[in-house]
């Protein structure tokens, strides 16, 4: 069986990319190449299921097709040259590494197609969102086929450019880590309010994780959800007016994605 798939690291975001591409029966794990070192669980599961496991690019089988660049950006420089001399004519590239640009890709591999995506990790539960850009040269066939591996974990946008992939990793990219880091403010603020750690942690989680469940199965908005839980004069109440006091919450948030969007720009050089 040709092996047609490469993903050169397969940590915590290749490897959820790879699992639900094998989960979704779009890929075999006999027609997948990984290129990794150390890979993380969910690759050596599929290494055991007859992916092949290379440690050198100079293994990479002529027969691929498609190539998930997944490793950590600061390593891209030190490896593209071995990679671009590795692969065959014309390769689909997919990159997922935030703030490595389009134009960086396209001299690294200058007859290849170039996508960058920007996934996020609620992708290893299925529910993740990726965005991706490429330029005209991506044929109507390659935009199908990409918009099925990335959409394979969850949903799939695809945006104009780098400096939208930029944006989207400062909202959704990075944004699970706001979002996990206010359960940890819950959680520090429950611990404030009486109760022990565990229980703190278990009230903080479950808030979190309702709401998000609640905010996806109703059709309301989440101002209107906002407004069902909040009493006139009541507890609600009192806690919004710290929170949306001169738009604490709203000013802190935009800083906090320019901060990212800022970042991305930053690597991007
Ligand atoms: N973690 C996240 O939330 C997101 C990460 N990304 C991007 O995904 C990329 C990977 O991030 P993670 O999966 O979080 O990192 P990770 O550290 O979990 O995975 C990186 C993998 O690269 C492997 N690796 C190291 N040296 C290598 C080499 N010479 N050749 C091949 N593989 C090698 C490591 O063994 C590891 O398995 C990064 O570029 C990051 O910007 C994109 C969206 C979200
Ligand atoms: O922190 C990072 O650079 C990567 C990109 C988005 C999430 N993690």
């Amino acid at each position: 069986m040709a092996q047609t798939h490469l993903i050169v690291g397969a940590g915590n975001m290749g490897g959820a990319l790879l699992s639900s591409w094998v989960g979704d029966s779009l890929v075999n794990p006999r027609n997948l190449v990984i290129l990794d070192p150390k890979p993380g669980s969910e690759a050596v599961y599929l290494i055991e299921r007859g992916a092949r496991h290379i440690e050198d690019a100079d293994d990479i089988p002529k027969s691929v097709r498609v190539v998930l660049l997944a490793i950590k950006p600061q390593l891209f420089t030190g490896l593209s040259r071995k990679l671009a001399a590795a692969l065959p004519a014309e390769p689909l590239i997919i990159s997922i590494m935030a703030g490595t640009a389009t134009d960086t890709l396209a001299r690294a591999f200058p007859d290849a197609i170039i996508v960058r995506a920007m996934p996020n990790t609620p992708a290893a539960v299925g529910r993740g969102i990726t965005a991706y850009a490429a330029g005209d040269s991506l044929s109507e066939e390659q935009a199908k086929l990409c918009e099925a591996l990335l959409g394979a974990n969850g949903e799939v946008i695809r945006v104009a450019d780098d400096r939208a992939i930029d944006a989207v990793t400062a909202i959704s990219g990075s944004g699970p880590a706001y979002i996990f880091h206010l359960c940890e403010a819950l959680t520090d603020a429950a611990m404030q309010v009486g109760f022990d750690a565990k229980t703190a942690a278990q009230l903080a989680r479950a808030t979190l994780t309702g709401s998000s469940a609640l905010l996806e199965a109703s059709e309301r908005s989440a101002t209107e959800l906002r407004e069902a839980v909040t009493s006139p004069g009541g507890t609600t109440q009192a806690a919004l007016d710290v929170l949306m006091a001169d738009g604490a919450l709203i000013n802190l948030m935009r800083q906090t994605v320019q901060a990212a969007f800022d970042r991305a720009q930053e690597l991007s050089g």
